[in-house]
């Protein structure tokens, strides 16, 4: 009875926490926004947007009312990125975060004209190194099935490139290539971190997506 009781009395004041796992290249932006998201869900929290490069990690538990997000921000650093496969197993979704202002038109065709003599000198900016890394992730097992959310950052800026392209030129190649592995549910949204613009629907987009998806990654109650 007594351990009835103690179950029933755990689910009726507990939540779902799901852990969130905001990765991308150095400078991206992730850092800035965990503060946005801190700052939307929780008045009292004053964003810090003048941020340095992580090294290391930055973790921010936020209470959505409904579940709890637990959101990671790991160094995007290169000499960094092999610590991102030690939060795949236990995360929830990840939400990969691009600089579109520095990947060119975001057209990975174009990645390979870029190298040969002649080839134009389009400038792709990181647009490589983010296709690289973006598949590293996807073709690690643990991150099987785990919704993805690409996030254009940096719409803000004169010199960005437009969502579209960066889901047609980069993302949509990468997740139809060879290396985009299993089917996954997946999104790209425009985001300004800096402003906030986008902020809530990413997070919005997140929470229902790893509900969704609990039966294949079970949240941990709190
Ligand atoms: N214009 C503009 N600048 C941004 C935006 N988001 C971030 N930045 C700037 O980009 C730089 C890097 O931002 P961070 O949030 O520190 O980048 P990060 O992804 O955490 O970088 P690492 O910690 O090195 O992995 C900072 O100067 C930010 O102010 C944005 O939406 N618009
Ligand atoms: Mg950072």
């Amino acid at each position: 009875m007594y351990h009835l009781a103690k179950s029933l009395y755990l689910h009726a004041t507990s939540k779902e926490e799901y852990s969130i796992l905001l990765l991308g290249l150095d400078n991206a932006g992730k850092t800035t926004l965990l503060e946005q998201i801190k700052s939307s869900y929780n008045p009292e929290h004053n964003a810090r947007l003048n941020t340095v490069p992580t090294v290391g990690q930055n973790v921010s538990l936020v209470d959505l009312g409904e579940c709890y997000l637990k959101v990671w921000d790991v160094g995007g650093q290169h000499t960094l990125r092999g610590l991102w496969q030690n939060y795949y197993s236990s995360c929830h979704a990840i939400v990969f975060v691009i600089d579109s202002t520095d990947v060119g038109d975001a057209d990975v065709e174009k990645i390979n004209e870029h190298d040969t003599p002649g080839g134009g000198g389009v400038d792709v900016g990181r647009l490589e190194e983010c296709k690289i890394v973006l598949e590293s992730i996807l073709e690690d097992q643990q991150t099987e099935g785990v919704p993805l959310l690409v996030l254009a950052n940096k719409q803000d800026a004169e010199d960005c490139v437009e969502v579209v392209r960066i889901k047609e030129g980069l993302v949509r190649r990468v997740i139809e290539g060879e290396k985009g592995a299993s089917v996954r549910d997946s999104r790209v949204l425009p985001l300004s971190a800096l402003t906030g613009t986008g902020v809530r629907e990413a997070v919005e987009w997140v929470c229902s997506r790893v509900k969704w998806n609990k039966e294949a990654r079970p949240p941990v109650m709190r």
